[in-house]
């Protein structure tokens, strides 16, 4: 079954990206497809998941003083990313048609961060190029509690916290990659979430 977005729900999400460049949701992803996607990546912890990396290219390092979270591609051909993947897409239709974004694919990944795991403050649009236009983040943790830390903490230009999210099941936050940078404050528990991008094709931007 595929879920669909509403009309309705497209054009708040496009308001709130022109108006504050952001927005939490909480009702995008049904709970049966946040479920399926928990569960393939507790089975696939200990054996897919890699070490993440900084930058891309021959640029690429592993820096665990800045993230130390490991990471695992979604892929297009399985059948329970292909859920979440259909849905990003129905996002990026519906914000093509109302903001002319332009946005071009979409690239996610399963990210798990260990107890004591965080990721320093940064900016998703990568050195040298600046294809990643929209962030996502998509959270997995049935049962959050707030001494549990992990919180993904978004700062305004000024580099003041704007938002404290805890990283609770069913909640997704998309913002505009160039404007904001965040944290991921150390976990105290295994915490799981789904960080993708959406970019503009390099061919529309000279690179
Ligand atoms: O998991 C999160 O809350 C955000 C992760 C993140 O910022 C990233 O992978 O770029
Ligand atoms: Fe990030």
């Amino acid at each position: 079954m595929v879920s669909q977005i509403s009309e309705a729900m497209l054009d708040v999400i496009a308001d709130a990206l022109v108006d504050k460049g952001y927005i939490l949701l909480s009702d995008i992803i049904p709970d049966y497809v946040s479920l399926a996607l928990l569960e393939k990546m507790q089975a696939e912890q200990n054996i897919e998941f890699k070490k993440a990396a900084i930058g891309r290219g021959i640029e690429q390092q592993i820096n665990t003083e800045v993230r130390c979270d490991k990471i695992s591609w979604l892929d297009n051909q399985d059948h329970i990313d292909r859920e979440y993947i259909l849905v990003m897409n129905q996002l990026k239709d519906g914000l093509n048609r109302r903001l002319f974004m332009g946005l071009f694919d979409f690239e996610s990944h399963y990210a798990v961060y260990e107890p004591g795991a965080f990721y320093k403050k940064h900016l998703d649009s990568l050195h040298g190029s600046q294809n990643r236009i929209l962030s996502t983040v998509f959270f997995l943790n049935p049962d959050w509690q707030e001494n549990d830390g992990g919180e993904l903490i978004l700062y305004d230009e000024s580099d003041l916290p704007l938002e404290v999210v805890n990283p609770n099941i069913g909640t997704l936050v998309l913002f505009l990659s160039e404007r904001f940078p965040h944290e991921v404050r150390p976990t105290m528990k295994t915490r799981n979430s789904i960080a993708g991008w959406f970019r503009v094709s390099n061919a529309n931007h000279g690179f």
